[in-house]
């Protein structure tokens, strides 16, 4: 008789790691793989964040079965490398609906499970979080520990050295676990990066920085090893004070493409769980990314213009900014996970007669606010904001939505807001805006394709603070701001209604708005923003000011966070894809 000994899942027997916490040592790295392969197969299909929570499959392992979660708090700074512990931590039945709408966050989020100590997304929150929840443990008189999970790149912010600065002189239990992999979405950066990098060779020669500020520092050890892992977690928890365990791993663990292609499996799309192959790009011409146009395009005029320079606060992928760091290195600079030195970096860099494309999502922009109030625009510093994500981002969700730049914009002195409909509106604005303007520019544009296939088109000039009439009708004037033209077109096609571009949030093309005021009866404004202090807040501002008495239908993104899912889910459940805007005009026809 033949016996096959099939291999019982362990990881179909832990629902939460009270259960993780009752298996031998001895079986772990089989739940490791099989968490491994649960990641992998789920992510091949519904898409999603691979890479990094590959990398930190044993960690995550390692860090509940030595720690009593969710009384020991846990942090995962970022959160994009979280999801073997939402696997792990009861969500493993439901995690297929990672992302996607009315499903789970791709981020740690307090309301969605007691494991989840801090809602993430955002970098570099992580050690002043868990130190803020040390300190009150710590008035309480409780004795729990509190772990801060931060990566190579999210560790050299800015808030993160402020939080080691300030608990390096607390003796509050936080254990720091530095996850070095070596990378961001794009290879890490900066003057820290040298230096981990000759910790890791063993030939960093001065102190180790961590130690120079107060800490208990140990490693580097190899943070796929789950014994030594393990060892030293129980280690660390009988240290008092202030630890920083430096763990050594490599993004994308277990799948050979996601550790040689680190970049592009940071988020790969679908691929073939078994190979690993990316799934087949249609080969229809399709519009370009919006961001590739800013990429592009900066490139062509930056080889005219020598002044031209690119800042990307560590997004040199996402934001298309490597193709001038490829073509011309010593004027585009990754500034690693720093965006409020990334705008003052911008803004020194004008005070010399440079012209500074500083390219920052809307959603990460609101890091270096004062920065841009403080060193740019009070200084009148023609510094040119590139807002790539801006509008609803889709699956990333509410910590990404870049809903709400023109509130916190429009509001600045001196500051020229644009939001171009398209990809040749985007490139005649970069044009224009390196021609020598005197004063600081924002450009916001959407995270995903265009509508124009033949975009490379020669320049031409904007006149700032002119809007464009796009369609003529009666009735009513349906003004729009940036891409939401598209939907508003699409929903007019067959009314009688007049549609405008506004273009500029800031100024307002108040010509036009009085001409518009004198001949519509209802205005209906759409934008993809916040209705709260956007583009319709300040129409509405407009027509208080002059006295008119028209009727002001402001459509946009609710006074609410808006969760995760796709892009056209989420703009039809707040009434903004063109279906929904035409069945709105329609009805206010009707009155
Ligand atoms: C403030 C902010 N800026 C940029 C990002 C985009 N982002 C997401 S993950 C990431 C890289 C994180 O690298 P690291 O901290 O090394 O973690 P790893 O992915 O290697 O685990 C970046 C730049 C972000 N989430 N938050
Ligand atoms: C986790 C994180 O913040 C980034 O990876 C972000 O998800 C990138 O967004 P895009 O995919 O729009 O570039
Ligand atoms: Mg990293």
């Amino acid at each position: 008789m033949y016996f096959c000994l099939v291999q019982k899942s362990l990881l179909n027997t832990i629902n939460s790691p009270k259960e993780l916490r009752l298996l031998n040592q001895t079986d772990l790295p089989q739940l490791a793989q099989e968490l491994r392969e649960f990641i992998i197969n789920i992510v091949a299909t519904k898409e999603g964040h691979l890479g990094a929570s590959l990398g930190v499959v044993e960690l995550t392992i390692a860090l509940h079965y030595a720690f009593n979660t969710p009384i020991d708090q846990l942090i995962w700074d970022v959160g994009h490398q979280a999801y073997g512990h939402k696997i792990l931590t009861g969500r493993k039945n439901i995690f297929h609906t990672n992302r996607q709408l009315g499903g789970i966050s791709g981020f740690p989020k307090r309301d969605e499970s007691e494991y989840d100590t801090f809602g993430v997304g955002h970098s570099s929150t992580s050690i002043s979080a868990a130190l803020g929840m040390a300190i009150a443990s710590q008035l309480k008189g409780e004795n729990k520990h509190h772990i801060a999970v931060i990566g190579d790149a999210s560790i050299a912010s800015g808030m993160a050295f402020e939080g080691l600065n300030h608990a390096g002189v607390t003796k509050a239990n936080l254990l720091i676990i530095l996850n070095d992999n070596a990378i961001g979405i794009d290879p890490s950066v900066g003057a820290l990066k040298q230096y981990l990098t000759n910790v890791k060779k063993g030939t960093q020669k001065q102190d180790n920085i961590f130690e120079a500020l107060n800490f208990d520092y140990s490693g580097p050890i190899d943070g796929h090893d789950l014994n030594t892992v393990i060892a030293e977690l129980e280690r660390l928890k009988t240290v008092d004070g202030p630890k920083l365990l430096h763990v050594i791993t490599t993004k994308g663990k277990g799948l050979k493409q996601a550790e040689t292609n680190q970049v592009k499996y940071h988020a790969p799309g679908k691929f073939d769980a078994k190979t690993g192959d990316l799934a087949e790009k249609s080969n229809e011409v399709q519009a370009p990314k919006y961001q590739d146009v800013f990429g592009h395009t900066i490139v062509e005029l930056a080889e005219q213009n020598k002044n031209i320079v690119g800042i990307t606060p560590a997004m040199p992928t996402g934001s298309s900014l490597k193709y001038m760091m490829e073509a011309i290195p010593d004027r585009a600079f990754d500034v690693g996970i720093a965006e409020q030195h990334a705008v003052t970096l911008a803004a020194g860099m004008s005070t010399q007669g440079l012209i500074p494309f500083c390219n920052i999502y809307s959603t990460f922009l609101q890091r270096a606010y004062d920065q841009i109030i403080h060193d740019v625009a009070l200084q009148k510093l023609p510094v040119i904001f590139c807002l790539d994500r801006a509008g609803l981002v889709g699956e990333d969700g509410a910590t990404h939505h870049g809903v709400f730049d023109l509130s916190y914009l429009r509001c600045i002195p001196n500051l020229i807001i644009f939001a171009p409909r398209n990809e040749l509106e985007l490139r005649n604005i970069m044009y224009t805006a390196q021609l020598g303007l005197k004063q600081p520019i924002a450009i916001r544009y959407p995270r995903g394709r265009g509508v124009t296939i033949d975009w490379k088109q020669l320049y031409s000039k904007i006149e700032i603070g002119k809007g464009v009439s796009l369609k003529k009708g009666k009735n009513i004037a349906v003004l729009s701001i940036g891409t939401m033209a598209k939907n508003v077109t699409e929903a007019i096609a067959n009314l009688d209604v007049s549609h405008y571009d506004m273009r500029f949030v800031k100024p307002l093309d108040e010509h036009l708005l009085h001409s518009i005021f004198k001949t519509y009866d209802i205005v209906v404004t759409v934008e993809d923003h916040s209705i709260k202090g956007g583009f319709g807040s300040a129409i509405l501002e407009f027509a208080a000011i002059h006295q008119y008495p028209n009727t002001i239908n402001v459509l946009g993104v609710p006074d609410e966070f808006i969760e995760h899912g796709g892009v056209n889910v989420l703009q039809q459940s707040i009434g903004l894809d063109a279906e929904s805007l035409k069945h709105t005009i329609e009805s206010i026809l009707l009155i």
